[in-house]
């Protein structure tokens, strides 16, 4: 479905400062039919960038790819026409009542007015916006707006749509809904999905495959699970009286396999191949200094400490680094 190589993007910098933004470094993708592909990095990585060039809304300042079986730099409109977009913000426009809205985007794609109508209340039933065609978009809920904007996006049938994190912005329950409508368009309507998305619990809850972007590359690729299964073993957290806590790491230490040991306060962290099994024998070490523990917690690898082993940042740290680099919108 796509397939990438190389793709780059550079941006000229305005102002004085000049010089430029290298936002994608040479990216190579493989999507095949029917997958659910996250695309997770944080802030400023380069995904939407990415994503723009894979819907030939912006042209790529190198590479090559086929999206849709076509290509992307001499066949721009033949990829349009086989691709749904769902941007970041959406593209409904406030003033319309939705069944107009749907009718409309499917008159764009020159589909008669009957046949936008049947597949507006065909994509109302599969995405839950029944009843709602004479409202006017400015009055749906977040969650509802963000369901029109996909059914926009696939109003003419696209076989691989594109979302630009499809999430954000929603609260909890509305975010947990619009998941279940993503995944039952990949397993009831077979639709191969490719979405961005800075969040960890989004990127585990809905990819079947993950490619992890930073700083405009990809740095790592494969299942949620396969790429937790790189961190090696458990995190585990103690808490003992501060005055203890250098004799408390001394003895996590000498258990078998620790190792990234840290102490902050009277927190001791340490990762061991199985944390349920290395507790016991810690406490009877504690125990046997007389060492109080006031807490403890073991965690199962996520996806946070899959980027940090990668990269050495924590991927929330990551987004909340400065913005550095300031907007500008010529070509190089
Ligand atoms: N038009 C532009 N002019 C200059 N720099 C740009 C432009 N568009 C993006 N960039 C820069 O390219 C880098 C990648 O941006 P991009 O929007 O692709 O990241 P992202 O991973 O999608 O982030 P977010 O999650 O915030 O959308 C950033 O440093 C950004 O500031």
């Amino acid at each position: 479905m796509i397939t990438a190589r190389g793709l780059e993007r550079r941006f000229r910098r305005k102002g004085r400062a000049g010089g430029e933004v290298h936002a994608v470094r040479g990216v190579d993708l493989d999507v095949e039919p029917g997958e659910l592909v996250g695309f997770l990095g944080p802030n400023g990585a380069g995904k939407t960038t990415t994503l723009r060039m894979l819907t030939t809304l912006l042209k790529p300042t190198a590479g090559t790819a086929t999206v849709s079986g076509h290509d992307l730099l001499t066949d721009p409109v033949g990829v349009r026409r086989n691709i749904g977009y769902v941007a970041q913000g959406g593209g409904t426009a406030p003033e319309v009542r939705v069944g107009e809205e749907l009718e409309l985007q499917g008159r764009l794609y020159r589909m008669t007015k009957a046949d936008a109508q049947t597949r507006g209340r065909e994509l109302a039933e599969q995405l839950d916006l029944i009843g709602l065609d004479q409202r006017l978009t400015k009055t749906l809920s977040g969650g509802q707006r963000r369901r029109l904007d996909i059914a926009m996006g696939l109003i003419h049938s696209p076989a691989l749509v594109f979302l630009d994190e499809p999430s954000t912005g929603l609260d909890p329950q509305s975010r947990a809904n619009l998941w279940e409508h993503i995944r039952r368009l990949r397993t009831d309507q077979g639709v191969t999905i490719f979405l961005t998305t800075h969040y960890l619990d989004e990127a585990d809850a809905l990819a079947d495959r993950l490619i992890v972007i930073d700083d405009g590359r990809i740095v790592a690729e494969g299942t949620p699970d396969s790429l937790k299964a790189r961190v090696s073993g458990d995190g585990v957290a103690i808490e003992v009286p501060i005055e203890t806590s250098a004799a408390a790491a001394e003895l996590a230490g000498r258990l078998s396999g620790a190792h990234d040991l840290e102490v902050d306060g009277g927190t001791v962290r340490f990762r061991v191949p199985r944390g349920d099994t290395a507790l016991p024998e810690l406490l009877r070490a504690l125990d046997g200094q007389r060492i109080p523990l006031t807490a403890m917690q073991v965690t199962r690898p996520t996806l946070d400490d899959v980027f940090l082993t990668l990269t050495g940042r924590s991927l929330r740290d990551a987004e909340e680094r400065p913005a550095g680099e300031p907007e500008v919108s010529h070509a190089v």
